[in-house]
Order: C-alpha cells, then structure tokens, then sequence
C-alpha cells in the first residue's frame, strides 16, 4: 500500500497549456465570446486534469461512506441510529435519494460500509474497522493508524475504481450525527467558533443547537486537535466516513481525475484534503450549496463558488449527482459545438 506522503506527491498540477488550448478551442465555438460563462471556465479546469485523455463520454460515480458515530449518543440527531443500517441497504436496491438523481444522470453509485454499526451486509463493499467511531465527547473518534489506513484504503478504491474506466468521482456519505463530527472538523481547521458552523443537520429541534454546539466545543476541548495536522484532526474529532471522503477526493487528484463534492459533509472531507494536499483543490467541482449552516463559512475557506442553489441537505451525494449533469454539459459544449471558422459567422459587424 502506498503511504500518504505517496498519494500526496501523485497529485499533479493542472496542466496549463492543454488549458490554454482549451480556452483557445472554446473561444472559436459557435457562439459570443465566454457566453457559456462557468460552463466553459468548467471545461477548462477538466481539459487541465492529466487523467483525463478526453471529454467524451466520461463514466461517472458516486461513492457513498457509510458509518456510524459514538457521539449519536449525546443526543446531537433526532433521527434513529439504525437509518445509517437500513438507508444503506436502499442504496444497494436504488431506492436511495442519491440513486434515483444519479440514475438520471446516467451516473453509478457505490454504497460503501466504512463502519455502519451492524454486521456485515452481504453484497457490500467494506471498509469496515469499527461499528461505528468512538463518542468525540469522551476521547478521539479513531486512532491516528486507523484514520491512515482509511484514507489510504478510499483512496486506493478510486484508483481501482479509474483503472476500472471511472473518469468523474462524486464524494456521498451517510451516517446519522454525522454533521456534529463535521462542524467540529471544520471549526478547528477554519478557526472559527462552533456557533459558525452548528445546524440542524436532519431536522434538529431549533432548541438543541446550543447542546449540540456544547458537544462540539466539548469533544474539540476533550482530544485537542493539532489545526495544522488535518489527519490528527480527522481522528480525533471526525469519524470514519468523513475520513472515507477526504481519501476519496486525494485518491481523484492522484488519479489526475476530477471530484464532485456534495454538501456540508463533504465540505469538511475538502478541508481536510485541502490542507493535506493543496494542489487536490483544483481537482474538487463543487456542486451547490448545501442548506447546512456552516456551508458559508467552509466555502469561503475552500474558496469555492457551487453551482447550484437548491437548498438541498440531504446529502448522500445527491447534489453531486445532479451536478453531473453540469460536468456531461461542459463536455457537450467542448465535444459537439460547431467552429466559428467553418459555420461562415464573423463576431465583428
Ligand atoms: O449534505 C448535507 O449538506 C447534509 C446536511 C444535513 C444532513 N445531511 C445528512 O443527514 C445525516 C446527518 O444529519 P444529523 O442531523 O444526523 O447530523 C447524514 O446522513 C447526512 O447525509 C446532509
Ligand atoms: C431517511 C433518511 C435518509 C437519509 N439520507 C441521509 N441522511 C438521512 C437521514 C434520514 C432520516
């Protein structure tokens, strides 16, 4: 198995002059200039990804961690623990939220069990090193070793998974609490206050923010996380399907493939991605804005403007499925338009 240092060094650069032709390319399309808007800036930035040899066609999928959190227990959720067990075996049948948008945009999912508390699932892919992560309230959600191996492992899944002819990963996730683990991950990595980033993740009752902002100001006091080493922060304060996801979006950029992110969930796996791996960030298309109330706050960090505004937050990967559909667009502009040159057209009068 490769070490981090490894995955980190595989993450190259764009590639500025397949770029520079791309925008060149775009500019001779049968249309005004930049017309296209963040259509055509999208084309570029997937014209620059080294792993992608064309824009045609690309095979697309989303993969789903699944798992459970020990601080479940604090009463940070209102939905029942067991959602995590039954919701992914809907993702297995295609019932999911994910899998109906994904199917409509002609996108696969890949449920994974990264630490659902429950047996084994038959047919499922696992990662499985614990059921469930420890209670971030009480000491850390996972051990240093045991949040490497994840991330090497997720990031290992993508690189199989390109090998396999996935050209666009999307990162989903489920697991109930999971936004309480988050918002702690992002409040150390941003530097901001819990107040900032806590929200009603599923339909919390207004009236338990404060708590669930207490716990995580409690479980960031409890482990103190080091804000400059995101793999410590992970294991402390994160848990195993945010882990997932920050292995996922590495193992993209080492494949010079690009990642769709998803909601709040996601925002955080980008963070920490981020600050392992800066170059991943131009590998990351994000897809909307998640209704979450953080999302402000660690999109301004990520820098990242969504293309959706949808006031989704339902996670999953649902948005990055719908978002699919802006990447397969990106691709029809740049593959199909007809040539300014040969289309008899002159911009000027
Ligand atoms: O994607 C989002 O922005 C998002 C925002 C709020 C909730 N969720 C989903 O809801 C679950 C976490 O919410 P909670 O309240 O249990 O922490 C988890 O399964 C997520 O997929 C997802
Ligand atoms: C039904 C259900 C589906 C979900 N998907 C992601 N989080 C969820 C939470 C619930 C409660």
């Amino acid at each position: 198995m490769q070490t981090i240092a490894q995955l980190v060094a595989a993450i190259r650069p764009l590639d500025e002059n397949k770029q520079a032709e791309a925008v060149q390319y775009i500019n001779g399309l049968v249309k005004p200039l930049n017309s296209l808007g963040r259509l055509e800036a999208l084309a570029v930035q997937l014209a620059g990804m080294p792993g992608l040899t064309t824009l045609e066609n690309l095979q697309k999928e989303i993969i789903v961690m699944c798992a459970d959190h020990g601080v479940y227990q604090e009463g940070v959720a209102i939905s029942p623990q067991q959602v995590t067990h039954l919701q992914a075996l809907n993702m297995q049948k295609g019932t999911s939220g994910v899998c109906v948008l994904a199917k409509s945009n002609h996108t696969s999912v890949l449920p994974v069990d990264i630490g659902i508390d429950c047996e084994p699932i038959e047919a499922m892919l696992t990662l499985k090193v614990g059921r469930g992560s420890g209670n971030i309230t009480r000491g850390p959600a996972m051990s240093r070793a045991d949040a490497e191996l994840l991330l090497l492992c997720s990031a290992r899944l993508v690189q199989q998974r390109a090998a396999e002819g996935i050209a666009v990963f999307g990162t989903g996730e489920l697991g109930m609490a999971n936004t309480t683990p988050a918002s702690a991950i992002i409040s150390v990595l941003t530097g901001c206050d819990a107040h900032e980033v806590v929200g009603i993740g599923a339909n919390l009752p207004a009236e338990r923010l404060q708590h669930k902002e207490a716990v995580v100001r409690q479980a960031i006091e409890v482990n103190q996380p080091d804000p400059t080493d995101a793999i410590d922060v992970l294991a402390k304060v994160g848990g195993y399907d945010l882990v997932g996801m920050t292995g996922v979006i590495l193992g993209a950029g080492a494949c010079g493939l690009p990642v769709v992110l998803d909601g709040f969930l996601s925002y955080a796996a980008a963070i920490a991605a981020c600050q392992i791996a800066p170059e991943v960030k131009q590998y990351c298309i994000p897809s909307h804005f998640s209704a979450e109330k953080g999302s402000r706050r660690a999109l301004e960090h990520l820098n990242l403007t969504p293309y959706l505004y949808l006031d989704l937050r339902l996670g999953e990967g649902s948005g990055a499925a719908l978002a699919m559909s802006i990447i397969s667009a990106a691709c029809a502009m740049y593959c199909e338009m007809g040539v300014l040159a040969e289309s008899g057209i002159s911009l000027q009068a």
